[in-house]
């Protein structure tokens, strides 16, 4: 036992001081063994690089891998995770680094695995309605390379991510409502384990719609952050593209805009996108995109279909919105106008920081039962009140979700601490109401205790039971979502 202590005491050693780390874990011979593996280029231990993939666009300080690799294929991904595995290297899987939760800090060194290189390919069937993806296809290259063929892929978190990024974590975004995320729109994947080994989660090659073969392998690495595996390959579904129309609306109040949201989803109105703003995100987007809205509560809606469908579903939203005191629907007339409010809802977190310059936006990512979005709301705007927050609103209500967008001075202890409270506590608000302290941007480095909040103790123990089974030497992305202690590796070696 007395050892066992001891090695806990020095890794978390090892985490406190991850940025000024000199020593790296790495000895020179596994550099060049990687060297030998993908050619020089294909490997760098400098600076730049490593801090650049050490770093998401979340307000986490990053942590530096102690090497990034770029491997071109598959078979390549399974020899560098057949080194590491033999060596006991961390193995830390990086997409485009969009993510906000801090899933690519390396906060225990190792080798970052920068799939944004692989060799791209996209496997499109037609006639079934799907695409396999390499990891480093983004979601606009595969809906740019899907364009002509009426086709697209609708899971939309605004970045430019990895699609096989966006399954690590889960994504949505403004089309949930309709589509589903990431979750219910992947067919198969292909996956790297731990130990090099490569699994086909639904079958090499198939590409059921459904299946109700074994356990869903495939679920279970869509959200798992690069903690059970490093994907290499996506079979997601697609969609042909429909007409659309986008319209705005304002309200006197935050309830009146969600009680509309509420009963536009109970007359089951197929709308694509509903999405929420808060009078200081209006506030923001409109000085940061150039847009003219009234500085009140308001929702953007797409509507998708034939032009007699749309229609149908207006009149019900009309309706819907006068009863709430909601002005009318002021229609993007052009395809100029559309793309400029999308793209202004899209641009949410840079308009709130701008708002004061020099600032970080803790971003949190809270999602209710319809019923209690209005009541989580209502008390969220009362502790912004209180805290004398500089803090915007946006959500895909349609889903229950939204985000407080926290603007602060991260060398500011105090305000730091403040912040981070607000937003434990409107997680475990969420949690009380029924619901998730993260819809869709993941657990990562923030939200380990919540995790264990939300799922209970035998919740934990079969996530960790799983994470054992598949990466029982910890290597992958150790430090995040679902960790086990080295106490834990070393009591169920022995
Ligand atoms: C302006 C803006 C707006 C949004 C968002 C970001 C930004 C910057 N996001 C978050 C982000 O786009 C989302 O988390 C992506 O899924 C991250 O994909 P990356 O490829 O960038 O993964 P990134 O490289 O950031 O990695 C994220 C995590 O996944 C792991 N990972 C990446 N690729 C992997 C692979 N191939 N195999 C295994 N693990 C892998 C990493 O190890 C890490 O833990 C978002 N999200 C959302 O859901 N809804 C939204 O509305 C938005 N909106
Ligand atoms: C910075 C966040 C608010 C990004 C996001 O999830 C969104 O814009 O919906
Ligand atoms: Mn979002």
């Amino acid at each position: 036992m007395a050892l066992i202590l001891r090695i806990c005491k020095r890794s978390t050693k090892t985490l406190t001081c991850q940025r000024s780390r000199q020593v790296r874990l790495l000895s020179n011979d596994v550099v060049t063994q990687f060297q030998n593996l993908l050619g020089e280029s294909n490997v760098s231990i400098a600076e730049t690089t490593r801090q650049h993939h050490g770093q998401d666009e979340s307000p986490f300080p990053g942590a530096m891998p102690d090497v990034v690799v770029s491997p071109k294929n598959t078979e390549q991904v399974s020899s560098v995770a057949k080194i590491c595995y033999e060596r006991k290297l961390p193995m830390i899987p990086y997409g485009t680094g969009t993510g906000l939760e801090g899933g690519v800090c390396a906060v225990k060194g190792g080798v970052c695995l920068d799939l944004s290189q692989m060799e791209e390919s996209i496997d499109v069937n037609m006639s079934d309605l799907d695409a396999t993806v390499t990891a480093s296809i983004t979601r606009i290259a595969l809906n740019n390379y899907l364009h002509d063929t009426g086709l697209w892929f609708p899971i939309d978190p605004g970045a430019d991510a990895s699609l096989c990024g966006m399954v690590a974590t889960s994504a949505s975004g403004t089309t949930a409502v309709r589509y589903g995320t990431m979750r219910e729109n992947v067919i198969n994947l292909e996956v790297v384990l731990a130990d090099g080994s490569i699994l086909h989660t639904a079958g090499k090659g198939l590409h059921p719609r459904k299946t109700a073969a074994g356990y869903n392998l495939t679920n279970l690495f869509v959200g798992s952050e690069g903690t059970l595996g490093i994907i290499t390959k996506a079979t997601l579904r697609l969609y042909s593209i429909p007409e659309k129309m986008s319209a705005t609306c304002s309200f006197p109040s935050t309830e009146d805009a969600i009680n509309s949201v509420e009963q536009i989803l109970l007359y089951n109105v197929p709308i694509v996108r509903i999405e929420f703003l808060d009078e200081s995100a209006v506030d923001a987007c409109n000085k940061y995109s150039h847009l003219d809205h009234p500085v009140q509560p308001m929702i953007f809606l797409e509507f998708y279909g034939s032009k007699a469908e749309i229609e149908s579903q207006v009149d019900i939203v009309e309706e819907v919105i006068s009863s709430q005191n909601g002005t009318e629907l002021k229609w993007a007339k052009t395809t100029e106008e559309h793309s400029k409010l999308w793209k202004a809802r899209h641009n949410a977190l840079y308009a709130a920081k701008a708002l004061r310059p020099g600032s970080k936006a803790k971003i949190t990512d809270v999602a209710v039962p319809i019923s209690k979005l209005a009541e989580i709301l209502t008390k969220t705007k009362e502790e912004i009140k209180k805290e004398d927050l500089l803090c915007c609103i946006v959500g895909h209500v349609g889903d229950g979700n939204f985000h407080c967008l926290v603007m602060h001075d991260p060398s500011n202890q105090q305000e730091l601490e403040k912040i981070e409270a607000f937003s434990s506590k409107l997680a475990i608000f969420a949690q009380d109401l029924g619901g998730t302290c993260t819809g869709e941007h993941g657990i990562g480095l923030g939200k380990m205790k919540l995790l264990e909040r939300e799922v209970g103790n035998t919740g934990m123990s079969v996530m960790k039971s799983i994470k054992k089974a598949l990466d029982p030497h910890n290597l992958l992305n150790p430090g995040h979502t679902v960790e086990i202690k080295l106490s834990e590796i070393v009591l169920s070696q022995s």
